[in-house]
């Protein structure tokens, strides 16, 4: 099958890379908006080139952000062409358009690379609901973070000097905000939420705590207490709806996450009857995250489903009934810190048990107040 190319960076070279030279899968053009003498013959700057283009089958779509991105998914899939696209930002706010579009134009639609780059991710989740029920998915769902935060525990490092590395290997997203404030985990959580339970969940209600403010001082502190810290993703079914959030997390210097190296992904669901199946693998660089794409592509050439689930209900975020201890840390404590402090640990305190809804609230609004604020749930 033919495939045009939307986009040729760090995710578009290895798609090419993968194809070169097979037979069911061939590049014919790729989408570019300035010279690329390397592409030669393949690059056009027109995307009526791929989608008027009738030999062309799947239109692979890794050119990030939301626009021109969503318009011109859509133009493909109303031209008759299968999607594969490994841009969360896109599927994660417009999950009901874009499954509504490919249903009604009878083509596929899928996103596997664009959750966990390089792991088999949503297509376990989508075999695993074949069978049984998830009841609670997340772990760690961020390669830059994960680099980040595995450097930072290993010695003390400059955060600016180590994000750079993470950008320069490829991992990071275009504005690398949206890895250490949490945006990018929140939108693979949206997706992996809207596909385990049936939902629409919208990705601006899920709460967040990125790693943006963590000092090397932080880890010190959780070292000393036999803690790792990791920016988590959390997502469980609750009674009318979906309990999800995103925060730095202090795990036991023994558990699995505790382990994961580098630009590692650990990502778990639990079926109420199998239990926990846990997936680790590259989440973020060139050729895992092309391995995905391209493997979308087989499938489809395969006949395989179109898209993740059939079905979704619009789900309100319902974080109100979980509760751990946080530690925090800021140069401004407030009544509301003193009133639930148990501990004191370096620059920081711990707290009692406090609800998620009302710790990630109080975070956003105290970071305001003192941009160097940092917090962390305790698991
Ligand atoms: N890198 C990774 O590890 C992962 C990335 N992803 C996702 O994959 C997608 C691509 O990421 P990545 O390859 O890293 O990003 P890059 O920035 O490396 O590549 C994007 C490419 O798309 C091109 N592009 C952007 N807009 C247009 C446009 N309007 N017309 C034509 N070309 C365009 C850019 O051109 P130019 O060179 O001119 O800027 C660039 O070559 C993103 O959605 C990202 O979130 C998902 C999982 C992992
Ligand atoms: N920026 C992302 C890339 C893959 O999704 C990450 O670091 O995980």
């Amino acid at each position: 099958m033919n495939i045009g190319l939307l986009g040729c960076g760090v995710v578009g070279g290895g798609i090419l890379d993968f194809c070169a030279g097979r037979e069911d899968l061939t590049v014919t053009k790729v989408l570019v908006r300035r010279p690329r003498p390397d592409l030669g013959a393949l690059a056009v700057t027109d995307i009526a080139d791929i989608v008027n283009d009738e030999a062309i089958g799947i239109v692979a779509e890794v050119m990030g952000g939301l626009h021109p991105a969503y318009e011109y998914i859509c133009a493909a899939m109303k031209a008759g062409k299968h999607v594969v696209t490994a841009n969360k930002a896109v599927i994660s706010a417009y999950y009901p358009e874009l499954t509504g579009l490919a249903r009604e134009c009878g083509v596929s639609l899928r996103c596997t690379a664009a959750v966990g780059g390089g792991i088999p991710w949503l297509t376990n989740l989508e075999r695993c609901k074949r069978l049984d029920s998830i009841c609670e998915l997340g772990g760690i769902m961020n390669g830059t973070t994960n680099f980040i935060m595995d450097a930072m525990h290993a010695s003390p490092v400059s955060f600016p000097e180590i994000l750079k590395q993470a950008q320069e290997l490829g991992y990071a997203e275009a504005d690398p905000s949206a890895d250490i404030d949490g945006d990018d985990v929140r939108r693979k959580l949206t997706i992996s939420a809207n596909i385990a339970f049936d939902a629409l969940v919208q990705e601006e209600d899920i709460p967040m705590f990125g790693i943006r403010t963590v000092t090397d001082g932080d880890i010190r502190a959780f070292k000393a207490h036999g803690f790792v810290c990791k920016l988590l993703a959390t997502a469980k079914a609750a009674e009318g709806g979906v309990c999800a959030f995103i925060e730095p997390t202090l795990v036991d210097s023994h558990d699995l996450e505790a382990a994961v190296p580098k630009n590692f992904n650990l990502i778990t669901y639990c079926g109420e009857k199998v239990g926990r199946h846990s997936f680790f693998g590259q989440g973020a660089g060139r050729y895992p995250t092309a391995f995905n794409a391209v493997e979308d592509c087989l499938d489809i050439v395969a006949g395989k489903p179109g898209f993740y689930t059939q079905a979704m209900k619009p789900a309100p975020v319902l974080c109100g009934g979980e509760a751990h201890p946080y530690y925090v840390r800021t140069a401004c404590p407030d009544a509301f810190l003193q009133s639930v402090t148990v501990e004191h640990w370096g620059d920081g305190v711990v707290t009692a048990c406090v609800s998620v809804e009302e710790m990630l609230r109080w975070g956003r609004a105290q970071l305001d107040k003192d941009p160097g604020c940092f917090l962390a749930g305790i698991r």
